[in-house]
């Protein structure tokens, strides 16, 4: 049996001339996390959302907001995301050549730490901290862009990630962003992810609400082949 995954839909995909509508939905759906995908231009080749948007959201969202930082230098911007409402900050690994103290920063902010891979960095990167997270979030398309298609290989990158937590009894959850909808989730879920990130297959979908309620009972979901 699959276990019930935590979702994050993701409000990149949303209307964003009726955002309060969207983060609405998403309080009175099933969904247990908002996640917001901030891009600086630098970092990934697109822009999304700062925190003025971050904290006006943060005004109203009732549920945790998962807040993933596709910028560069993110420790300058950290203490402002706490501020604005984030329950928890992840950094991407290849935008922060001090990791430790990164991390160490956003937990002494008292909100959870993540730390993100993108497609092509190794997990085995990350065992040197991998007890301090809360987070981990396997990117499964390249960063950037909702809308994306789910790359394969991330099926093995979450298995030798389970592993390698198990062998260090280390306790973050993994989350997987990008491309996920219900088509793949449960085998998402099988590979050992905790958490599924889901932009365009919610928002994009006729009907959102039930989109997350399906996403919600994967147990009762066929594992399609990906
Ligand atoms: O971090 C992201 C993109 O960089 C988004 O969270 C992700 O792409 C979600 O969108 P979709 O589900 O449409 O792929
Ligand atoms: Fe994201």
């Amino acid at each position: 049996m699959i276990k019930e995954p935590l979702l994050a839909p993701s409000l990149l995909a949303a209307d964003f001339l009726h955002l309060n509508k969207a983060v609405k939905l998403i309080d009175e759906s099933e969904a247990d996390w908002l996640h917001m995908d901030v891009m600086d231009g630098r970092f990934v080749p697109n822009i999304s959302f700062g925190m003025m948007v971050v904290e006006q959201v943060g005004k109203v969202l009732e549920k945790p907001m998962d807040v993933h930082l596709m910028i560069e230098e993110p420790e300058k911007y950290v203490t402002q995301f706490a501020k604005a409402g984030a329950d928890t900050i992840t950094v991407h690994y290849e935008a922060c050549p001090h990791l430790h103290r990164n991390i160490q920063q956003i937990k002494d902010l008292g909100v959870k730490a993540g730390v993100a891979i993108n497609p092509h960095t190794p997990v085995a990167l990350l065992e040197p901290v991998i007890e301090d997270l809360d987070l981990v979030l396997v990117m499964s398309v390249n960063p950037g862009f909702g809308g994306q298609k789910f790359i394969f290989e991330t099926l093995y990158k979450i298995r030798q990630l389970r592993q390698i937590m198990q062998d260090r009894n280390a306790k973050a959850l993994i989350e997987v962003d990008g491309g996920v909808g219900l088509q793949n989730a449960a085998k998402i879920m099988e590979a050992g992810a905790d958490v599924l990130v889901a932009g365009s297959s919610v928002f994009g979908s006729e009907d959102p609400m039930e989109t997350i309620k399906k996403l919600k009972s994967l147990g009762n979901l066929p594992v399609y082949e990906v």
